[in-house]
């Protein structure tokens, strides 16, 4: 068994800042559980205390049953990949990948086994002659993946392990990465990941589920999907998504029988479902809505609101284009499909056009604490 428990965990550095603050988190075996969050949220620091390679100043940290706070990261079951590879350039790849196992004394049957088996995996058996430094980046992290498959570990941990290569080779990484674990776990070898990136298309295709941090926190940890469509709060709801979510500070006032959203001077009345979840609530809030859910066009449902806009420019991305334009005096981004804007692109640029908004959709929350007020 091999799932993570972390209990209060804290982490105070010796000149006394504290960056993790009494974190909550139960990874299970065999899933592949991302940390995601900006720069300086605590991602790293997490990832090394369960290493083994950060005291933990408060707290417990168990890796199945066991309490594992004061092991050597060596005892602890885990196998480690870093961002720059760390690769021992005098060696060949077939040496970096048995290097470990020699060292810890594995028969030398065993050793050619898991090097040829790891190497099988990761499709690399015709690297295994070469040196580091004949390798393209790609190669030289697919050696560094397997140098942790041959120590077959209870727990992988992957420290922004893409970070390194160019934007095609981490797309196609991110792939390979995410079918290993399901090949490991179908060949009977099932591993536990912690996968830390700061990049949320990452966090969103690899994990199974979700853990981000902002300032040392837990924010939310779910699914990419819950994540996605039921934030917890207005930070999670703007780092996940891209073109990030339209969110603006509002005011909610009543309406008729219900209520309405003041946007930028413009009143956009609320669906009676989402009014009904408020009750009496009035005042200072923040408006949420994805850019996929704004259009260009109405709605064949005839369920969007169209509202008075002004196009300020716009990204044209191939398929779609990103269309920024303000309601009154707030900038709102859409993502339209580009057939829908057929011959309107050009003509729309700087003028009163009409843009609609699919209000079923659209996010509230707590002026203050960012709390999701729809959840
Ligand atoms: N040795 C240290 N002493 C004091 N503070 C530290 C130390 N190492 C990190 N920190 C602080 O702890 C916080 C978390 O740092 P950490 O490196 O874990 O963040 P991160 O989310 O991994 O960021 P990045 O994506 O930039 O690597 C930051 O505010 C950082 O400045």
């Amino acid at each position: 068994m091999a799932q993570l428990s972390l209990k209060k965990i804290e982490k105070v550095y010796p000149n006394g800042f504290k960056a993790v603050h009494g974190v909550d988190l139960e990874v299970r075996d065999g899933e592949f559980m991302v940390f995601v969050g900006p720069s300086g949220c605590a991602k790293s620091t997490l990832l090394r205390m369960i290493a083994g390679l950060e005291t933990i100043t408060g707290g417990e940290l168990r890796i199945g049953d066991k309490l594992v706070n004061d092991l050597a990261p060596k005892q602890r079951g885990i196998a480690m990949v870093f961002q720059n590879y760390a690769l021992y350039p005098h060696m060949k790849v077939y040496d970096n990948l048995a290097f470990g196992l020699k060292l810890a004394g594995t028969p030398k049957a065993e050793v050619d086994q898991r090097v040829r088996h790891a190497a099988q995996l990761l499709e690399m058996e015709h690297l295994l002659d070469r040196y580091p430094k004949q390798l393209s980046g790609g190669q030289a992290q697919r050696v560094a993946v397997g140098r942790a498959i041959v120590k077959k570990p209870e727990v992988f941990l992957f420290d922004e392990p893409l970070s390194n290569l160019d934007a095609k080779l981490r797309a196609s990484m991110r792939v390979r990465l995410t079918e290993l674990h399901r090949t490991l776990r179908e060949s009977g070898q099932p591993a536990t990941v912690v996968y830390v990136t700061h990049d949320q298309v990452e966090a969103m295709t690899m994990g199974q589920r979700i853990c981000v941090l902002k300032d040392g926190v837990i924010q939310q940890v779910d699914t990419p999907t819950a994540l996605y469509d039921r934030p917890a709060n207005a930070f999670v709801a703007g780092f996940i998504g891209s073109p990030e979510m339209n969110i603006h500070a509002a005011e909610l006032q009543p309406m008729g029988s219900g209520l309405a959203v003041m946007l930028g001077g413009v009143a956009l009345p609320l669906p009676e479902s989402k009014a009904a979840k408020l009750r009496s609530r009035g005042g200072a809030i923040k408006f949420g809505l994805r850019p996929e859910h704004v259009s260009a066009v109405a709605r064949p449902q005839g369920d969007s609101l169209a509202v008075p806009a002004t196009v300020r420019f716009m990204e044209h991305m191939g398929s779609e284009v990103f269309v920024h334009f303000d309601i009154g005096t707030v900038p709102l981004t859409a993502r339209v499909p580009a057939d829908q804007l057929n011959g309107l692109a050009e003509k729309m640029r700087g003028e009163a056009h009409q843009f609609h908004l699919q209000l079923a959709s659209c996010h509230l929350f707590d002026a203050e604490t960012g709390t999701n007020l729809l959840l």
